[in-house]
């Protein structure tokens, strides 16, 4: 039997074409109608998912089929467009209002490329390029063009001089602030998951609009750091090398939300206190917390973030750390519930450490010591001290004591494995 789309005008378009011109695989495959009406995609079987535009999904395939449309800002936000999809709204108008030249291009049926805006031109010189003025009416697209600045920049792409400055004046115009945490959130975690997520935030303050959506992470660039430690100096350059070293270390976007997240305390320090910055590890909680409740962002990513602000700094310290303070460390990082994030944390730290002009090939021995520990103490049961009859408080107490006991034999003996007296 015949497909529905053979009786419609149907034309592969976005990221779908640009990634087939990339040699990439794509995702998701959207298809635009031209010269049908909703009445006609109804008759026809699809199904309408779209509140705000004429969008449907194919009955059987479930591949995004919209009608042609053109959009024009009404108001303030997301939902302020008016939209025309009337059966002669042309390929070339829908492609109009598209983002980018590289997402502006459509595919017939035959693999032919209708390209108006000259998208292969940009593909094949590396450059984002905004397709027109209307790139202004939706403020979401900044922090698109920085994720696809993020994605792509391993193929060498940069943004077009006249797009970056249209980015800067939509996120001076304050109209960033329309845009809802969720869709923050989503564009932000894309871009961790991606190949070069500092990209993504360097893009965004470069045209200031880290500064509305994030504005202590904004704030980090510029606060300095004791030479000794941080040669690179500046907070935001470190927390963007972090970000590098992690993403190495792991695809984990938790890992890397975390990475991002683990010194926003010092956009807090006292002038007169620079550059050491005393207590930012406490200080950068409720930032943590106000940012991801605006952000909406998922438990999992918040509680690493505040367990790796707030105790990093006890890791690069461990070996200074009495064995009692480092089963607080321990307990307080809930290792013997959660395994998985402490493993997690471990590497956060271990960013931390190597992200720092430097200090990238630095060996990180507090992660592999503290390992090493747990994975002996969570050896340590109650079994023994059942079977000698003990009960209730008298276990805990009698495994807290042999783990400090455990502890203190370890510490000792890889101290002076490694040659680490003096
Ligand atoms: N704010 C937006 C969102 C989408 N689009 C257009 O809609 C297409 C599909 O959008 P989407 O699926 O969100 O992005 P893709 O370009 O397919 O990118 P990805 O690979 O990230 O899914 C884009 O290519 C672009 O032409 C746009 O112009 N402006």
């Amino acid at each position: 039997m015949a497909d529905i789309t053979q009786q419609l005008n149907t034309f592969l378009v976005g990221g779908a074409v640009r990634d087939a011109l990339l040699n990439r695989a794509a995702v998701d495959k959207d298809y635009v109608v031209v010269g049908a009406s909703v009445e006609e995609m109804l008759r026809l079987g699809f199904l309408q998912v779209g509140k705000d535009f004429p969008v449907f999904l194919h009955p059987k395939s479930k591949q995004e089929y919209a009608l042609a449309r053109t959009e024009k800002k009404a108001g303030q936000g997301y939902t302020g467009f008016n939209c025309n999809a009337s059966p002669d709204v042309t390929l070339e108008e829908d492609l109009l209002r598209r983002d980018l030249t590289i997402n502006a291009m459509a595919m017939d049926e035959h693999g032919k490329i209708i390209d108006p805006y000259n998208g292969q031109v940009d593909l094949k010189n590396r450059v984002l390029r905004h397709v027109s003025q209307a790139f202004i009416e939706d403020p979401l697209r900044v922090l698109r063009v920085a994720r696809f600045a993020a994605r792509y920049h391993e193929y060498g792409f940069v943004i077009a001089p006249e797009t970056l400055a249209l980015m800067t004046q939509l996120s001076e115009s304050g109209e960033l602030l329309s845009l809802s945490g969720e869709r923050i959130w989503q564009e932000m975690e894309r871009s961790l998951g991606e190949k070069n997520p500092e990209v993504f935030f360097q893009v965004l303050y470069q045209c200031q609009a880290l500064k509305s959506i994030w504005p202590d992470l904004h704030n980090l660039w510029g606060i300095p750091n004791p030479e000794k430690w941080h040669p690179e100096i500046c907070s935001g350059i470190h927390t963007m090398m972090v970000l590098k070293q992690a993403v190495l270390l792991s695809d984990k976007t938790t890992i890397r939300f975390a990475s991002v997240c683990h010194d926003l305390g010092k956009s807090l320090t006292e002038d007169v206190k620079l550059p050491s910055h005393p207590g930012h590890e406490t200080a950068g909680l409720p930032l943590i917390e106000t940012l991801c409740s605006r952000l909406r962002v998922p438990s999992a990513h918040k509680n690493l973030a505040l367990k790796v602000c707030q105790f990093h700094l006890h890791l690069h310290k461990v070996f200074e750390l009495k064995p009692s303070t480092i089963l607080k460390l321990l307990d307080q990082l809930d290792v013997w519930r959660k395994p998985d994030e402490f493993t997690d944390f471990l590497l956060c730290c271990q960013a931390d450490f190597t992200g720092r002009l430097g200090f990238e090939s630095r060996e990180y021995r507090q992660k592999d010591f503290l390992f090493s520990a747990y994975t002996l103490l969570n050896k340590i049961t109650a079994k023994p001290f059942v079977e000698q009859g003990l009960k209730g408080f008298a276990i805990k107490e009698a495994i807290a004591q042999q783990r400090l006991h455990t502890l203190t034999l370890f510490k000792t003996s890889y101290i002076e494995e490694h040659n680490m007296n003096e």
